[in-house]
């Protein structure tokens, strides 16, 4: 299969509520859609970086222009299949979320040709996952309750709290206050926190959190080794993970006793079956984190989250989490679970309608 170009598509898709995290507040999702056009179908994929270098050090137009200049002319005359993307994309250094949509572009095509479900090539066993959500940093704690009270309403399975100095203890005690011992819970710091708020990590150790995310700077595997000598609940590692390699290295170092997994955070679906693989391996549970996508990007997480390791429920959300609108038919939430597509390749597309209002910019790439 050869490819004849790409499509990359910019939408603009405003957010239902802002979205409030250690490194800032989202109101609208810049998303960048890859439509990868061959002889025998199209298929597409998802950018999932940050308008700006936030997250990581990837930001949208960085992906763009990567995806134009070397991406796309890399697979120039290339056979495309599921073995032969990686290798012609990896030559080239780091942009692992701009690879990761090219690859999930790649993976939708050829998979949609043979009649596979992505999951059911990524080797899904299951035909639901089990959601979580994560809720932003808010103004005040009784908001916050209002906005836990409606989650858990919906049915989530679990609830994350974004934390950030001077919002972690207190939202977190209110919670188990308000809810009870028994709601799933967990936090997530983004790596706002240095070895010196230790005591802040250790107040939390009361609450039986299921695990503190990345409370460290995304480099510092030793420092998260040593909080996790220091704290009793589980560390899981989200920015720091961003191959196999590193996820073997950090649960080596006892840096990581979970793992969040994200495509385009370790280069594609691929990459991320090989975290998912070296965790399984070491005992290490995983959990599918999030990325604010629409419901492409979520097509292929939910596949991706059906994997046997995916033991924790992620942050799977249903589309009306973050979108009034999504960009294909939404995600609901079933007794706290999303179905697992069961078409060929990621088994959504966008709604044309839709996806011609969205968008704000297109560009066609020759292969
Ligand atoms: C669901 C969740 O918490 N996701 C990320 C953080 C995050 C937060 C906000 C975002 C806004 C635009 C694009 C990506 C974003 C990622 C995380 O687990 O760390
Ligand atoms: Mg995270």
């Amino acid at each position: 299969m050869r490819l004849d170009g790409v499509e990359l598509y910019r939408i603009a898709m405003p957010l239902v509520s802002p979205f409030r995290t250690s490194f800032g507040v989202q109101t609208t999702r810049d998303v960048l859609l890859v439509r990868a056009v061959t002889g025998e179908g199209d298929g597409w994929g998802e950018c999932v970086a940050m308008s700006a270098p936030l997250y990581s050090a990837e930001y949208v137009d960085a992906a763009a222009d990567v995806i134009i200049r070397f991406l796309v002319p890399a697979l120039a005359g290339v056979d495309l299949d599921v073995t032969t993307v990686r290798p012609a994309l990896d030559r080239f250094k780091g942009h692992s979320m701009a690879k990761a949509a090219v690859e999930m572009a790649v993976l939708d095509v050829v998979l949609r040709a043979r009649g596979v479900p992505l999951a059911a090539h990524l080797g899904a066993v299951r035909t639901t996952v089990d959601c979580g959500v994560s809720v932003g940093v808010m103004d005040t704690v009784p908001e916050l309750l209002d906005a836990v009270g409606g989650y858990l309403d919906e049915g989530y399975k679990r609830i994350k709290l974004k934390i950030e100095p001077g919002w972690d203890v207190e939202p977190v005690r209110a919670v188990r206050e308000r809810f009870g011992d028994d709601v799933a819970l967990q936090v997530d710091a983004n790596t706002a926190y240095t070895l010196a708020d230790v005591a802040t990590m250790v107040a939390l150790d009361p609450f039986d959190l299921l695990l503190i995310e990345q409370p460290l700077p995304e480099d510092d595997l030793l420092g998260h080794a040593e909080l996790a000598k220091q704290v009793d609940t589980p560390i899981c590692l989200d920015e720091s993970i961003t191959s196999a390699n590193v996820a073997r290295a950090a649960i080596e170092l006892g840096a990581a006793q979970i793992v969040n997994i994200k495509a385009g955070r370790v280069g594609g679906y691929l990459s991320a079956v090989e975290v998912h693989d070296a965790c399984a391996s070491r005992g290490i549970p995983v959990w599918c984190g999030g990325m604010l996508e629409t419901g492409l990007g979520r097509a292929a997480n939910v596949a991706l989250a059906a994997m046997p390791n995916f033991t924790l429920p992620g942050d799977t959300s249903a589309s009306r989490r973050y979108f009034a609108r999504d960009v294909t038919e939404p995600f609901e939430l079933v007794n706290g679970t999303l179905a697992v597509p069961t078409e060929p390749g990621i088994g959504v597309r966008p709604h044309p309608d839709v996806l011609a209002e969205l968008t704000e910019d297109k560009r066609w790439i020759p292969g």
